[in-house]
């Protein structure tokens, strides 16, 4: 599934209206009718009920009138409160006010009203709440800046209400580019959204406000989408899985790649384990870890497939900028690099990871203490030989670009995909929807994970997993994907079996090789 910024779907609904020639009415009236299949079915108890249709002065309320119109030719109970002036209606919502207005006429009952203002909506304010059912059509893909006036009480007071709401499009107040509710915003029990899925239904905060959203086809030719692709898209298991290449019954462990991982520290060995370990179950030919010496007996101990390069360390257990040629060596023969886990932002370790960063020609995935230790200068990431791939959390992607934690939860969309683009790597910014952003501009939105999995180690996990996809010959940009996919999947599955507290993040690993099968179980060769 694609998701759309406001500007691309307005985009594409321009072209469908101007180059393809199919009106903007007919647009609207699909959207409504679409939208009207949809009220019905997921709430077909309320269908007898007294139904309220609260819509704004734009397109969105356009939307809405249309549905009140066909609720009303229903014989239904509904009432529609438009909350603008009537003369500031315009284009195709006047078309469709002027019909239910003519329907209205001939109808018993007063069925629409307009509130202007502040006072007429608190003189109404106790009627429109009676109602049993809302239909949100009061802002859509035009609101960009918080929301003003007595809109915010009207958006309150609806929700107040506790009733259930079906907002158009997009629930009133959220952000459709970055899923931020603006001020205020209607917490929908369902959502239908038109033409494409907006980003901000499911980036941000926007799935808290949703409720159930579907995407509804209001006529947009498909040419006009694949002329100009939308950028972010869902990855779901049909796209993922034929990412995994069949198996052989000549393979051998040549076959999937050897990835060397370059992690751990005095009281951070765990990390280094988590990452290999990872990488084994990912099904990568070999691992190696290349890790102090004074953790060298824990780790061993702890990843029996794994092999150890103990490097010699300084006197409190970190690797320095001394194990630059060995490790250098090391990777010769290997297929990736992972970098980072539990390695400690010593003053040396830095100077390690610097060099290592701009030297070695293996495909790179940077993470944790690795991100932090380039995090004064990310300008070197353009130095790079070879593809690379950063993975940090919120709290790393501001150390890295200077902002605060809160400035990138908002933007992550937009900082993700500037970040991709400027340093010419793979982004995977983790968070709830964990995103992939790509040099040339296309994100892939990761809709598995859940809270369970903000524990420590999950990350050591994720590195691992990415990179030993990588070292067995999937593009970085696949392996980048497929990795958080697949991470996220294995959490999901532990969340339903244990609840999401009881798990840990080796519990991924084990979890792994059943989610794997899943994923691939239509991928099997024929022989
Ligand atoms: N996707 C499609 O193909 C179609 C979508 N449709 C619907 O059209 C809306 C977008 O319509 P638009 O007229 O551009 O904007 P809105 O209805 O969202 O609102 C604009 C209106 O709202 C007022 N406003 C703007 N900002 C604020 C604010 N901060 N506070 C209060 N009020 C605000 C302002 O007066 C504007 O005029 C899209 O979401 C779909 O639902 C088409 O119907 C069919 C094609
Ligand atoms: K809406």
């Amino acid at each position: 599934m694609y998701l759309v910024t406001a500007g691309e779907m307005r985009e594409m609904d321009r072209k469908t209206i101007e180059e393809f020639g199919l009106p903007g009415q007919i647009l609207m009236e699909n959207a409504g009718r679409k939208a009207l299949d949809m009220l019905f079915d997921h709430f077909p108890k309320m269908m007898s009920k007294k139904i309220g249709i609260v819509v704004g002065r734009g397109n969105n309320g356009g939307d809405g009138l249309v549905m009140a119109r066909y609720l009303l030719q229903m014989g239904k109970d509904v009432t529609t409160f438009v909350f603008t002036a009537r003369d500031k209606i315009k284009g195709d919502a006047l078309s469709n006010l002027i019909l239910l207005e003519t329907l209205c006429e001939k109808k018993e009952g007063d069925h629409l009203f307009f509130i202007p203002d502040k006072d007429t909506f608190e003189t109404l304010q106790s009627h429109i709440c009676m109602h049993d059912i809302f239909v949100d059509g009061l802002l859509g893909t035009g609101l960009n800046t918080p929301v003003r006036g007595f809109f915010k009480e009207v958006i309150t007071a609806v929700n107040g209400t506790g009733c259930p709401i079906f907002s158009l499009d997009i629930p009133s107040g959220l952000d459709a580019d970055t899923g931020m509710p603006l001020g205020t915003c209607i917490k929908a029990t369902a959502t239908a959204t038109f033409g494409f899925a907006k980003a901000g239904l499911f980036l941000g905060h926007g799935r808290e406000f949703t409720g159930k959203v579907k995407v509804m086809d209001i006529g947009i030719p498909d040419y006009i989408a694949t002329q100009s692709p939308p950028r972010l898209q869902v990855s779901d298991t049909s796209t993922i899985a034929p990412l995994f290449p069949p198996r052989s019954p000549h393979d051998h462990k040549g076959t999937w790649g050897h990835v060397l991982i370059i992690a751990g520290s005095r009281g951070k060995s765990g990390a280094a384990v988590l990452a290999a370990n990872a990488a084994v179950a990912a099904g990568t030919g070999l691992v190696t870890l290349g890790i102090p010496h004074d953790i060298n007996s824990s780790v061993e101990t702890a990843t029996l497939e794994a092999m150890t390069a103990p490097m010699g360390n300084g006197p409190h257990g970190y690797l320095t900028l001394d194990t630059f040629d060995p490790l250098m060596a090391l990777g010769r023969n290997k297929t990736a690099l992972a970098l980072g886990p539990g390695l400690g932002t010593h003053e040396e370790t830095r100077k390690l990871v610097t060099a290592l960063v701009k030297e070695s020609d293996l495909p790179l995935i940077l993470d944790a203490d690795g991100l932090n230790c380039i995090a004064h200068d990310p300008s070197l990431l353009k130095q790079r030989k070879a593809p690379t791939i950063l993975t940090p959390h919120p709290g790393e992607m501001a150390r890295l670009t200077g902002l605060s934690t809160r400035e990138i939860q908002a933007h992550r969309l937009g900082i993700a995909t500037q970040f991709a683009k400027k340093y010419n790597v793979i982004l995977v910014l983790k968070g709830a929807g964990t995103l992939t952003a790509l040099p040339n501009g296309f994100v892939f939105f990761c809709p598995t994970g859940n809270p369970g999995m903000a524990t420590g180690g999950t990350g050591d996990v994720l590195t691992g997993m990415i990179a030993g996809l990588a070292a067995q010959g999937m593009t970085p940009e696949d392996a980048a994907r497929a990795g958080t996919f697949l991470h996220g999947a294995c959490g999901d599955f532990l969340a339903q079996a244990k609840g999401p507290w009881g798990f840990k993040a080796s519990d991924l690993i084990t979890a792994l090789p059943g989610i794997f099968s899943q994923l691939t179980k239509n991928n099997a060769q024929d022989i």
